[in-house]
């Protein structure tokens, strides 16, 4: 019977797909898998022969699950400048600086694209993998973006197009990405029961170079060679090696070490990873943490010589071996304890700078920092490990005034000489210039700041001459002790006894 008008036709079309439905949900639950499977199968192989379309898809995770693929992340980016224009549902993000919200498209919408006079589809899906009963992890979505294109265009799509949406989406990414800092702590990851994991924050850290109380010569080196580094991907690549630089930042707590890591990040908008190592339970963690780590990033380890000793026992802070300990440590170097593949050694360390990781996925500076760079095992620093040794050390002139026009935008001013004459006769950390600069209340002027800090200089250099007289006290004590010592052990004097053993010899004449 041929429909006679509009709304019967309607009706007829909705009663067939309900009926076709019901069928197909019947089919489901009735027909044994293997049945249906087969069915499934050569359906599509059979739509295959008349569908003109090709699909690919791109996958979020692939591989071991381990890091998001490049891919994807690619596509997401592009998609989200694209799919604003005309996807109807977006979800947004906050993007760079915590500005500006950035828009991507949301689940099962699907926008279009053109290439070259080529149409595509692009849809954003997921696959919900059912809980099992009873068990306890969550379950689990696969997400992925599915391009849809003409079968006449896949030697251009497969090519040009996809070429094009990874180069745009990476710089959109870069262009848009609000930089984080990582940080690892234990947590709970599925499908492992627990392990460190890393937790990002925004990075937002104000250093620069330019805020840097440092020589201006030797601030200008070190910018040099970052951007060298951030420019040199053809060199790396031309020498067969990873695109990967490490530095050690070494000098006295408060000298800028963790603000020179900051001033880094900033320069070459890098990403920070700040690694614990004493939240890391063995090598085989460490591992995946590095592989979690993205391109363009900084990976930090602060005070290393207090995260980890050479046989792999973590230290105290700020404890200084004894000479015995140090005999002991070389000694266990030499000879490492088996100690059951639970804690982070020296060789997992090593393996971490040279493993074959860090040649993968682009551009990473290595940092560490140590109060005490004579504690490092030598292995650990040598050049083409830590590339580049920087010492920050106390506060010069040149960086006090650096840290005067930071604080007090100030340049010069009478009271600079005497700052000039204490600062040539004593030590202070640009941390403590930086602290008496600092204005403590609305009232303070200038000169209240300038004089707070000549009178932290000159306590400091009293301070220096107590403490160098303290030690020659000391040092006369311990000579006045050893000569009592040596007395007591030996009273009778060296002539005395040899008086003594003549008159012994004479007495024992018969
Ligand atoms: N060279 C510097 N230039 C500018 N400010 C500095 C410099 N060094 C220290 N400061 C100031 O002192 C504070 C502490 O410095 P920072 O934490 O960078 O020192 P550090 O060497 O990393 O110390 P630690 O070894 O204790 O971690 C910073 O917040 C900064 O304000």
């Amino acid at each position: 019977m041929v429909p006679s008008t509009m709304t019967e036709m309607w009706t007829t079309l909705g009663s067939t797909i309900a009926s076709i439905m019901f069928v197909w949900a019947i089919v489901r639950q009735y027909c044994p898998y293997e049945v249906r499977y087969y069915f499934e199968k050569y359906t599509q192989r059979i739509m295959g022969v008349f569908y003109p379309y090709v699909k690919i898809s791109i996958h979020e995770f692939t591989g071991d699950h381990l890091k998001r693929s490049e891919a994807y992340v690619a596509v997401e980016a592009y998609l989200s400048a694209n799919s604003s224009k005309t996807a109807k549902r977006l979800k947004a993000e906050m993007g760079k600086d915590s500005t500006n919200l950035v828009l991507s498209m949301d689940e099962y919408e699907r926008v279009t694209d053109e290439f070259r006079g080529a149409k595509v589809w692009w849809v954003a899906s997921k696959v919900v993998s059912p809980t099992r009963p009873m068990s306890y992890y969550p379950e689990q979505e696969k997400r992925y973006y599915r391009l849809t294109f003409h079968k006449r265009y896949r030697e251009m799509i497969t090519g040009a197009y996809l070429e094009h949406v990874v180069k745009e989406g990476k710089e959109i990414r870069m262009r848009n990405r609000q930089r984080k800092l990582y940080t690892n702590s234990p947590g709970y990851k599925w499908p492992s029961y627990k392990q460190t994991m890393w937790s990002h924050i925004v990075f937002e850290h104000p250093a620069t170079f330019e805020t840097m109380a440092l020589e201006p010569d030797r601030k200008q080196e070190i910018i040099e060679d970052l951007v060298t580094f951030s420019k040199s991907k053809e060199f790396y690549a031309r020498i067969g090696k990873a695109w990967k630089r490490g530095y050690l930042l070494y000098g006295p707590p408060g000298t800028g070490k963790s603000t020179m890591i900051a001033a880094m990040a900033n320069l070459l908008n890098y990403d920070v990873y700040d690694l614990e190592l004493t939240a890391v339970k063995d090598n085989t963690e460490l591992r995946k943490l590095l592989i979690e780590t993205t391109s363009k990033s900084i990976i930090v380890i602060e005070d290393i010589d207090c995260s980890l000793d050479l046989t792999g026992q973590r230290k105290k802070k700020a404890e200084k071996p004894s000479e015995d300990e140090k005999e002991k440590m070389d000694k266990e170097r030499k000879e490492p304890k088996e100690e059951g593949g639970s804690k982070v050694t020296l060789s997992g360390l090593l393996n971490f700078i040279d493993g074959l990781w860090s040649a993968c996925g682009g551009e990473r500076l290595i940092v560490f920092t140590t109060n005490y760079v004579e504690k490092l095992d030598p292995a650990l620093i040598r050049r083409g490990r830590m590339d580049k040794h920087i010492e920050l050390s106390y506060c010069t002139f040149e960086g006090f005034k650096v840290l005067a026009k930071n604080y007090l935008n100030l340049e010069t001013h009478p009271m600079f000489d005497a700052v000039h004459t204490l600062m040539k006769e004593t030590d202070i950390t640009p941390a403590d210039v930086a602290e008496n600069l600092m204005p403590k209340s609305p009232l303070d002027n200038v000169e209240k700041c300038l004089s707070s800090l000549i009178q932290a200089l000159e306590e400091a250099k009293e301070e220096a001459v107590k403490r160098t007289a303290d030690k020659e006290a000391d040092r006369k004590i311990a000579e006045q002790e050893e000569t009592t010592s040596k007395q007591i052990e030996d009273p009778v004097p060296a002539n005395e006894n040899a008086a003594q053993s003549q008159e012994n010899n004479v007495t024992e004449k018969p």
